[in-house]
């Protein structure tokens, strides 16, 4: 038994036309946790979330969901997880209340123990209860596929880019459930292209990249490693020469007065940059900076692995 809400290692995934999706992939999902998944477009991800639903079969590796070996114990496995996929597919002559009662019904789940009108009210979906699937707008056949992912009360839930092309009150209502799930004991996976979220509701943040992991890493520990720190600096007169100094990353004009200076924060410190401007004479009336977020880090890393 592993303590880990879902162990990959060395897993791999070549498609029969030969593209290799995964080139040997390790990680563990701590239980407990909100667990981001970030990549560019085609990194994997998808292929990696549809091996751990048993959609897509694994050319090489192991994988474990809730201590369960999916070759080994396949129905466990299953049991232990809930995927909300990235397209929308349901059957449209069902309604949402009857697709929940036979999502239900394939897990073996007696007709009085299903909760489908809970996660219909979880899912602000009771009133949509009996209209056909394909009434439906957008939104709500996703917080339907939530719902569906949860029939059997999973310890773990995938999302696949959950908040793709949804809109703002949508993707709050969405979070506050998967907060609420989380509070009750629930292992998440999300996978999502805003970082900005994944800044915000992930504990930790594994970035994938042409088919390898190229971090891993507790979300605060990852934005940290970003040495790129910027600082916006208006002089007390018109700038008349852009300044250089070998300490500047990257020096770029905001207006007359105002420039915004990049550095490196493991060469340089920000007095050192202050002192560099200064040094003809110029008077400072205003500074401020900005710190590094999760897409400077995510850029940063995708693009040494491009240039590797
Ligand atoms: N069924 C398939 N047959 C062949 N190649 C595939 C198949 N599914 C995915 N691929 C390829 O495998 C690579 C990884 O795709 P995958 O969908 O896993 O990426 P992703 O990170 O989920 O991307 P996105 O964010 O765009 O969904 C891509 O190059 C994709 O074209």
């Amino acid at each position: 038994m592993t303590d880990a809400a879902i162990r990959i290692e060395n897993l791999s995934k070549t498609y029969a036309g030969g593209k290799q999706a995964l080139n040997d992939v390790s990680f563990e999902v701590p239980r407990g946790q909100i667990f981001g998944l970030l990549g560019p477009n085609g990194a994997g991800k998808s292929t990696l979330i549809n091996i751990l639903a048993g959609l897509v079969v694994k050319s090489g590796g192991k994988v474990t969901v809730w201590g369960f070996d999916i070759d080994e114990h396949p129905r466990n496995a299953k049991r232990s997880i809930g995927v909300v996929p990235q397209e929308i597919i349901f059957d449209p002559f069902f309604t949402p209340r009857e697709t929940l009662e036979i999502q239900a019904g394939l897990y073996g789940i007696a007709p009085n123990e299903r909760q489908s009108d809970a996660l219909l009210a979880a899912m602000h979906l009771t009133d949509k209860a009996k209209a056909y699937s394909r009434t439906l707008s957008g939104g709500m056949k996703r917080r339907l596929l939530v719902a569906k992912a949860m029939v059997h009360s999973p310890p773990i839930l995938v999302l696949d880019e959950p908040t793709a092309g949804v809109d703002v009150e949508l993707r709050r209502q969405l979070w506050d459930y998967v907060h609420k799930l989380h509070a009750q004991g629930v292992t998440i996976v999300l996978t999502t292209h805003y970082l900005e979220e994944a800044e915000q509701l992930c504990d930790r943040i594994a970035i994938i990249n042409h088919g390898k992991v190229i971090a891993n890493e507790p979300t605060r520990e990852l934005i940290s490693k970003a040495q790129e720190k910027a600082v916006v600096v208006t002089f007390d007169r018109d700038i008349v020469t852009v300044p250089t100094n070998a300490c500047f990353e990257n020096i770029a004009l905001i207006d007359e007065r105002t420039l915004e200076i990049t550095y490196r924060k493991d060469k340089v410190n920000a007095g050192q940059v202050l002192t560099a401007l200064t040094a003809d004479g110029h008077g400072i009336i205003d500074v401020s900076t900005r710190d590094p977020d999760l897409e400077d880090v995510f850029l940063s890393l995708t693009s040494e692995t491009q240039a590797a």
